[in-house]
């Protein structure tokens, strides 16, 4: 289905969001893409700023992309306002969106049920299959804690490439690790994509924007500022001197988030572009990873039963 006659076309089909895209192509314009998750702020619309300047069209997708999800993670209560989404792309410039029910073939099982959620599959042989992995990449950071997220983003990224055939993508450094993977990705399998990424938006106080944000308690949303001021003391504190081992940035600034309340999913500082170990930080470029998890404001979901909150991850 699609909505062209619109001002701003919403496609729901692969077959109809390739079909504008290659419309689009035939007439000599440069399509990019910016992939999404919706519930859209500030940060998002940074990256279809940057993609209008890189490209002729822009395409925005918005999927919450089941297989990134593990069946004890916030698939079912991840924020979501497709409406509101449109009218933000609309004033922002966006060409075409598209906004698929589903990108993954999933048969129901025995009992009716049918999903692409890491571990509620319906197990049914007819289901879908095929996976991406960047084997490397993948493994530390969020690949610690989520084992089976950067398979999901990988396989989905690939897919949203098929459809949408962009000549660039544009990423968030938020998600850092994520826009490595892409990179990676697009080099070892040929993709014949411009991978772009771009900094970090942030509220006036300094929080990262994230769509999570959303979930966060008042309490905890002022309790989170306690990452982006630890990353700026700690690269102060490197640049002065006043730290120099690896290891004593990363424990002070994990304890700078414990007191605060948060709960570290990680703290590393590692080389920035193959994500690996550094003994010192004259190894440059150098990067600094912060994922931690603050209680939700609605403490009564499975996901902040399981004692996570909301999370917040940035880098410098
Ligand atoms: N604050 C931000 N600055 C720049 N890019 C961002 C920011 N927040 C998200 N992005 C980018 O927007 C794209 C879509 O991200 P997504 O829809 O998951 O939003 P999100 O805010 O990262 O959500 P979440 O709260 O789940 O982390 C990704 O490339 C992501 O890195
Ligand atoms: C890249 C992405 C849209 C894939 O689902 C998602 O991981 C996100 O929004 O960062
Ligand atoms: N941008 C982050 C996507 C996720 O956490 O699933």
């Amino acid at each position: 289905m699609s909505t062209e006659d619109q001002e701003l076309p919403v496609f729901t089909t692969a077959a109809d969001m390739r079909a504008w895209v290659r419309k689009q192509k035939k007439s000599g314009r440069k399509v990019a893409l910016v992939p999404t998750m919706g519930y859209l702020h500030e940060g998002h619309l940074s990256l279809v700023k940057a993609a209008k300047e890189k490209a002729d069209v822009v395409v925005a997708s918005i999927y919450v992309n089941p297989t990134q999800f593990a069946a004890h993670e916030d698939f079912d209560v991840y924020p979501r306002n497709p409406a509101e989404d449109r009218d933000k792309l609309a004033a922002a410039g966006c060409h075409a969106v598209f906004e698929p029910d589903s990108l993954y073939v999933s048969v129901p099982g025995a009992d009716g049920e049918s999903s692409n959620v890491v571990g509620r599959e319906s197990g049914h042989p007819g289901s879908h299959e095929t996976f991406v992995t960047v084997e490397r990449l993948q493994r530390p950071l969020c690949g610690g804690s989520r084992p089976h997220f950067f398979r999901g983003v990988c396989t989905v990224v690939t897919k949203l490439f098929h459809i949408c055939e962009p000549d660039v993508a544009v990423f968030g450094r938020k998600d850092y690790q994520q826009w490595r993977v892409i990179c990676r990705m697009v080099r070892d399998l040929d993709f014949p994509v411009e991978v772009v990424g771009m900094p970090i938006c942030r509220e006036p106080d300094g929080l990262a924007m994230s769509s999570r944000n959303a979930r966060l308690s008042p309490e905890s949303r002022e309790r989170a500022l306690c990452i982006s001021r630890g990353l700026a003391w700690a690269e102060k504190a490197v640049a002065e001197g006043a730290v120099s081992e690896p290891a004593d940035v990363a424990a002070q600034l994990r304890g700078r988030i414990e007191e605060a309340g948060g709960t570290v999913d990680y703290v590393e500082l590692l080389h920035a572009h193959h994500l690996s170990p550094i003994s010192d930080l004259t190894s440059q470029p150098v990067l600094l990873a912060v994922a931690a998890h603050f209680p939700a404001r609605d403490r009564g979901t499975t996901h902040a039963a399981n004692g996570h909150g909301s999370k917040n991850s940035q880098s410098v």
